[in-house]
């Protein structure tokens, strides 16, 4: 059976000082988890919020918190975010940093573990991990991460279709550009997990902006 349709809205694209009622909205509006964009200044360059925002919003929502970690350090975030009442723990691969033992870190923690590409990177950078069975979700960026409202990468769609072929069972995020327009590129080539930050937040109809990813996963998946 195929990975469920899954949307996270990215909040980096909500008001960070309302973050709590931005999550209701979404949540309310039928999204699946929320994804929080943590990003250090340094491996990219923007800067939002750690582990303490994550802790303060999982007092006001007890939905699933999607954690993609844009730092150069993700093993000091481990335990921080466990702590906070994170689930998913997603670092990038391109780090310096060993994958398997975050990996094992993570879910020793109670997380499911992740692991993000950037644009440039191969899909084969992350064939040693998922292969050994410590990767829960993979995440292809659409766009060069740090921020939102860029467009859609439709180049990274032969990388998110390889990746759906050789791990069948394995959840496969698309973040960055996704909208009514791009959803059906991503849910054809395989993606399950669906990051939209900008058509969400900025959207008249929450529910329907929602809905409009949901069912084309939905669709392509039958
Ligand atoms: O990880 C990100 C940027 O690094 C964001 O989650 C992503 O860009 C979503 O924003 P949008 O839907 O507005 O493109």
């Amino acid at each position: 059976m195929a990975p469920a349709a899954i949307v996270s809205p990215s909040l980096l694209a909500s008001d960070f000082a309302r973050m709590a009622d931005e999550a209701k909205k979404v949540i309310d509006g039928g999204a699946d988890w929320l994804h929080l964009d943590i990003m250090d200044g340094h491996f990219v360059p923007n800067l939002t919020f750690g582990a303490p925002v994550v802790k303060c919003l999982a007092k006001h929502t007890d939905a699933f918190l999607d954690c993609h970690l844009m730092v150069t350090n993700p093993g000091d975030y481990v335990e921080p975010l466990k702590d906070a009442g994170a689930h998913m723990f997603t670092f990038h691969i391109e780090v310096d940093e060993d994958a398997a033992v975050l990996c094992d870190r993570a879910r020793a923690a109670g997380m499911k573990a992740g692991v993000a590409l950037k644009p440039g990177t191969p899909a084969e950078a992350v064939h040693a991990i998922c292969d050994a069975g410590k990767v829960d979700m993979v995440l292809v960026m659409t766009v060069e991460p740090g921020f939102g409202g860029q467009k859609f990468q439709p180049e990274m769609m032969p990388k998110v279709k390889a990746l759906r072929e050789r791990y069948p069972q394995i959840d496969i995020q698309v973040d960055g550009g996704l909208g009514p327009a791009t959803i059906e590129a991503a849910a054809t080539a395989g993606a399950n997990v669906i990051v939209a930050g900008s058509s969400v937040f900025g959207s008249d109809d929450v529910p329907k902006a929602i809905a409009v990813l949901k069912d084309a996963v939905t669709a392509a998946a039958k």
